[in-house]
């Protein structure tokens, strides 16, 4: 497995090994030894994510407040996805700043997203089926959300129009929002 690391830090691309023969490919998602020795990290997992998506859907921007905050193992199954990172550590040199990657089923690269980052995707196809790991249970009354077209952010989601849940068309502006997250 290679390991990039980014503009953020602590966000990583992993790029797995894929083993395709005549009847399709395998590749092993997540393993723990292998994402230790190259990565350096100790992680522990608790709950596995799956959604799917039709093309447009935004996702976010999304994150869990401490002692819920969640480390995130992303991949996306099938279809493609703009995956976007912001960094909201306080004091963090990247604070306010963001990675973007495009991950699809079938480069099958990943992203690893440590705790302390707002987090969301646009899906860039229909029936986009994005499967996550985390580090922490879901906990509703820990959720923010960060508005995902926030001027200050200045993200670009590579699509128009998005589909958005009730809930992400009235999250907060960045310039409102004070960060629970230490760097
Ligand atoms: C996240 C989550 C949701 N739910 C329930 C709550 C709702 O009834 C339903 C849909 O939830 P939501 O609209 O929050 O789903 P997404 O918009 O895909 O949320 C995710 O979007 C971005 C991409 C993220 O990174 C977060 O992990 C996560 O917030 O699933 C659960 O039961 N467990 C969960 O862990």
């Amino acid at each position: 497995m290679q390991v990039l690391e980014t503009n953020i830090d602590g966000v990583l691309v992993l790029e797995p090994k894929v083993f395709g023969d005549s009847r399709g490919y395998f590749l092993e998602s997540f393993n723990q030894l292998v994402f230790k020795k190259e990565t350096g990290l100790e992680v522990n997992f608790v709950q596995d994510n799956e959604s799917m998506s039709a093309k447009n859907v935004l996702r976010g921007l999304h994150f869990q407040s401490p002692p819920h905050d969640q480390g995130k193992l992303i991949r996306v199954v099938q279809g493609s996805v703009r995956d976007i990172v912001v960094d909201i550590r306080k004091d963090s040199a990247t604070y306010g700043k963001h990675f973007s990657i495009e991950l699809d089923g079938t480069a099958k690269k990943m992203l690893w997203v440590p705790p302390g980052m707002a987090h969301g995707f646009a899906s860039l196809e229909d029936n986009t089926i994005f499967a996550y790991k985390c580090t922490n249970y879901y906990e509703p009354s820990a959720e923010g959300c960060i508005m995902w077209n926030d001027a200050d952010l200045n993200i670009d989601w590579g699509i128009e129009d998005p589909i958005i849940s009730e809930k992400d068309q009235n999250g907060e502006l960045f310039k409102d929002f004070k960060s629970p997250f230490e760097f």
